[in-house]
């Protein structure tokens, strides 16, 4: 299958240069509001596809314009950089790769490395270590650097025979920057279908997604995983952690509830400060 290779933009980092400047509670700020502008953004859009209403077309204008007055998307990617510069605890490939030394995950041909997508990058540079055995593929909503691949990842054909599949899918922090929670449950249905046979998804979440949701915790987002078609391999999951890391492994899908109770929300956590992170299957 043709990969697709739209213009790519200069890096606006110097991969490898150590960043300075924004302390990290500026960094996380900048990432929070973005986010909360991101979501936003997403139920205006779908309240106005259903009613067209002068105070949510308002109220969308103010937060695109936030939006644009942070930066934009590049800023909250320039944020996310420094948030993994080592200093501050580096990015999650590291992970991966010791995960994937550890479980001793091979590619399935002697001599051939293993295929990997990984969406949401904001380096090129993250697996270059592993050159040898990795033969990575980054793209990214938008590209900070030409080595990534400018695309969104919802609208990436699947692939049209065995040969075009990845053995691993890397997902990390991107399915919490997905607005629409039925978009995410479509993001992880792409991965699976992405993916070789027994392939795998490093899927990483900010720990709240999972332990402060009103609407997800982890015996749920086990049962949304089975029943995409992912069974959980590894999880790192610190008390105290910002981030839970976790390795699944594609199988054929189990049927673990009536779809329609995994498209409707439930609230599982009550109480306040909560968020409302969830992740839905059509
Ligand atoms: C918080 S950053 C995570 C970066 C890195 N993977 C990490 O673990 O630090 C999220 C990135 O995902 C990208 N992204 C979000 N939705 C995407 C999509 N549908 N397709 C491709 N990239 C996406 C964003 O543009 C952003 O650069």
């Amino acid at each position: 299958m043709g990969r697709s290779t739209r213009a790519r933009k200069e890096p606006i980092t110097r991969t490898g240069q150590p960043r300075i400047g924004k302390s990290s509670t500026a960094t996380q700020a900048t990432i929070s509001r973005f986010h909360t502008l991101l979501k936003r953004q997403a139920q205006l859009k779908s309240k106005l596809q259903s009613a067209c209403s002068s105070k949510s077309v308002q109220e969308l204008a103010e937060v695109e314009r936030e939006m644009e007055d942070l930066g934009g998307l590049a800023a909250y990617q320039e944020a996310s950089i420094l948030g993994q510069d080592e200093t501050r605890g580096g990015d999650t490939s590291k992970v991966l790769v010791t995960w994937l030394k550890e479980l001793n995950i091979r590619p399935a041909k002697e001599g051939s490395k293993l295929r990997m997508l990984e969406i949401g990058a904001l380096s090129p540079r993250n697996y270059a270590a592993m050159q040898p055995f990795i033969h990575n593929e980054p793209i990214d909503l938008n590209s900070q650097h030409p080595d990534i691949v400018q695309q969104d990842f919802l609208q990436r054909p699947l692939p049209l025979d065995e040969t075009d599949r990845y053995d691993i899918v890397s997902c990390s922090l991107v399915l919490n920057f997905v607005p629409d929670p039925h978009d995410r449950g479509k993001m992880l249905r792409l991965i699976h279908g992405q993916l070789e046979d027994y392939g795998h998804v490093f899927l990483v979440l900010p720990r709240p997604c999972i332990e402060n949701s009103r609407y997800l915790d982890n015996e749920l987002l086990t049962r949304i995983m089975r029943h995409v078609g992912f069974k959980e391999v590894i999880r790192k999951d610190k008390e105290g952690a910002k981030v839970v890391y976790s390795l699944w492994q594609k199988q054929k899908p189990v049927r673990v509830s009536a779809a329609a109770e995994l498209a409707t929300k439930r609230v599982l956590r009550t109480g306040g400060k909560r968020n409302n992170f969830c992740v839905l299957l059509k």
